[in-house]
């Protein structure tokens, strides 16, 4: 027997549970599976708990100095019982709240793995037994997406941990191996390295977050350095060995030469893959690109009418922040609306100590596509907030039109440097000149005010 539902939503992450509660609301009979994360992957198992764990080790850190603010905290020891119960408090509290959305919204939450059957058309096997086929009049797919675990010799056996482990651990590593230095690779390292592990990255690149520029990578190679944080670039892997949690190894080529190394956990933080494989998108006419995202236009409309997909199934960019305007999109257009992600700025923070934060234009963009900009750059030290904290790391830079006052792009790396963000990227989006935020009174000594001494130098031009 078939269900049918104005809406059929299949994920509960980000922009799939806002358009499920959204439509609910607005009186349409609305159905959200989900199999496991009720929320999706940010309040569960990713953005939230990782940054719960982080704080955690910054707590840690600055312990250690405790000497350092004329505090004496005693020796620092680290529970990790005791970091992963403060996490699971958090997801905890925040799963109740999703809960109660859902039942105030009308939206009803079936609890099962969904696979399409036919166009709009899902088959859910239901976690406790059983199964229900549900057809929506519209259709919602916001699967998601899982770490990718390269498939290399060994690297199935060494069972390495993805995120999801590594949040759960209850011991600190002995030497915890890092596959991948990208933002789950260097938020975790950093964490981990804090709560007193041994930690080693390996990256195929020869840096770093490579798309970035020069300056920043460099901060956060100094910080790695700092923190006693071991990074090895230029990694070409070709097998693993042993097992996360005893011991592994892994073996391969650096600059053409045999590299190897072995550590007591392994992280796979190398990437993500969309969770469209196997769902049955073929019975539902949805097309995948050819790296397996689902194929939609700007407007999140997939090959088949009548259905949309949001978030990082649909190749959005990768960040809760995305798939949450990835809903507003879809909710405006069915209200008649004709809105789309051409175009859209997409901020983003990467959560280490200092931090680092970008919206618009980079230099080496800037460059790359031949854009000439103006460029002002001040140290965070000049930032004054930095030196009543003693985190003075860091820079705040930006790059400006070469004939006009408005902003191409902002790069902040230091304390609070997501936070600075916000107020550039509002004025990038009304399109206000920098002189706005270079005049407005801003409270001192706060770190936006750093914003009023980086617009007040001296532009240079970059041509
Ligand atoms: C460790 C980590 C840290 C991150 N930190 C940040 C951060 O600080 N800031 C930021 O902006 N972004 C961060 N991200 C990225 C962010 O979490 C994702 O971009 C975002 O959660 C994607 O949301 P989504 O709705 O596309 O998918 P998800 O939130 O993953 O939701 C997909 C849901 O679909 C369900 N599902 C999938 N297939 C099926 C099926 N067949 N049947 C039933 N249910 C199904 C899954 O169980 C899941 O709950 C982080 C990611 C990770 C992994
Ligand atoms: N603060 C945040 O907003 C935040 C935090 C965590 C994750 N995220 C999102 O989640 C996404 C996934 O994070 P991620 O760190 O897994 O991916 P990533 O794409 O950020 O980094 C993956 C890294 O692994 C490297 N790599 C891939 N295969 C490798 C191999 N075989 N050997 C060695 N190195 C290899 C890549 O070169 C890259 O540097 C991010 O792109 C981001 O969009 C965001």
């Amino acid at each position: 027997m078939i269900e049918e539902f104005d809406v059929v939503v299949l994920g509960s992450g980000e922009a799939g549970k806002y358009l499920a509660w959204t439509l609910a609301e607005s009186g349409l009979r609305t159905a959200m599976v989900e199999r496991r994360w009720i929320g999706g992957s940010c309040p569960n198992i990713a953005c939230l708990p990782t940054k719960n764990v982080i704080h955690s080790a910054k707590v840690a850190t600055l312990a250690r100095r405790s000497a350092e603010f004329g505090l004496s905290a005693g020796e620092v020891r680290v529970d990790m019982e005791g970091v992963r119960a403060r996490k699971r408090r958090m997801v905890d509290a925040l799963v109740q709240v999703h809960e109660k959305r859902y039942a105030s919204s009308g939206t009803e939450l079936v609890l099962g793995q969904g696979t399409f059957v036919a166009p709009r058309t899902l088959q859910v096997a239901l976690n406790d037994g059983g199964s229900r086929t549900l057809r929506g009049a519209k259709v919602i797919i916001s699967t998601g997406s899982r770490a990718t675990i390269p498939g290399l010799p060994g690297m199935k056996e060494a069972a390495p941990m993805t995120h999801i482990e590594a949040l759960e651990l209850d011991v600190v590593p002995d030497h915890l191996l890092v596959l991948g230095g990208g933002y789950i690779g260097l938020e975790m390292a950093q964490a981990m390295r804090r709560f007193g592990a041994r930690v080693t990255i390996v990256e195929r690149n020869h840096r770093v977050l490579p798309r970035e520029d020069d300056d920043a990578v460099a901060e956060l190679m100094a910080m790695c350095q700092r923190e006693g944080i071991d990074v090895v670039t230029g990694v070409e892997l070709q097998r693993a060995e042993g097992r996360s949690g005893a011991e592994v190894s892994l073996y391969g080529l650096r600059d053409g030469v045999a590299f190897s190394i072995s550590g007591s956990h392994l992280l796979a933080s190398a990437g993500r893959t969309p969770n469209n494989a196997g769902i049955g998108l073929e019975a539902a006419g949805v097309e995948l690109t050819e790296r397996g995202f689902i194929r939609v236009n700007d407007r999140l409309e997939t090959t088949a009418e009548n259905t949309w997909a949001v978030g990082d199934c649909a190749g959005s960019p990768q960040f809760t922040h995305a798939a949450f305007d990835d809903f507003r999109i879809v909710r405006d257009n069915l209200r008649g609306g004709s809105r789309s992600t051409r175009d859209r700025l997409m901020p983003f923070a990467l959560f280490t100590d200092p931090e680092f934060a970008r919206v618009g234009l980079s230099e080496s963009e800037a460059r790359q596509q031949g854009i000439p900009y103006r460029l002002v750059k001040i140290p965070m030290a000049a930032v004054l907030r930095t030196r009543t904290l003693s985190e003075e790391t860091g820079f705040l830079k930006a790059l400006l039109h070469a004939e006009n006052d408005s902003i191409l792009g902002f790069t902040a790396v230091g304390v609070e440097a997501g936070e600075i963000l916000g107020v550039v990227e509002l004025a990038m989006r009304t399109g206000a000149p920098y002189t706005a935020i270079r005049d407005a009174v801003l409270p001192h000594p706060t770190m936006v005010e750093g914003l009023t001494v980086l617009f007040g130098q001296k532009p240079v031009l970059h041509a």
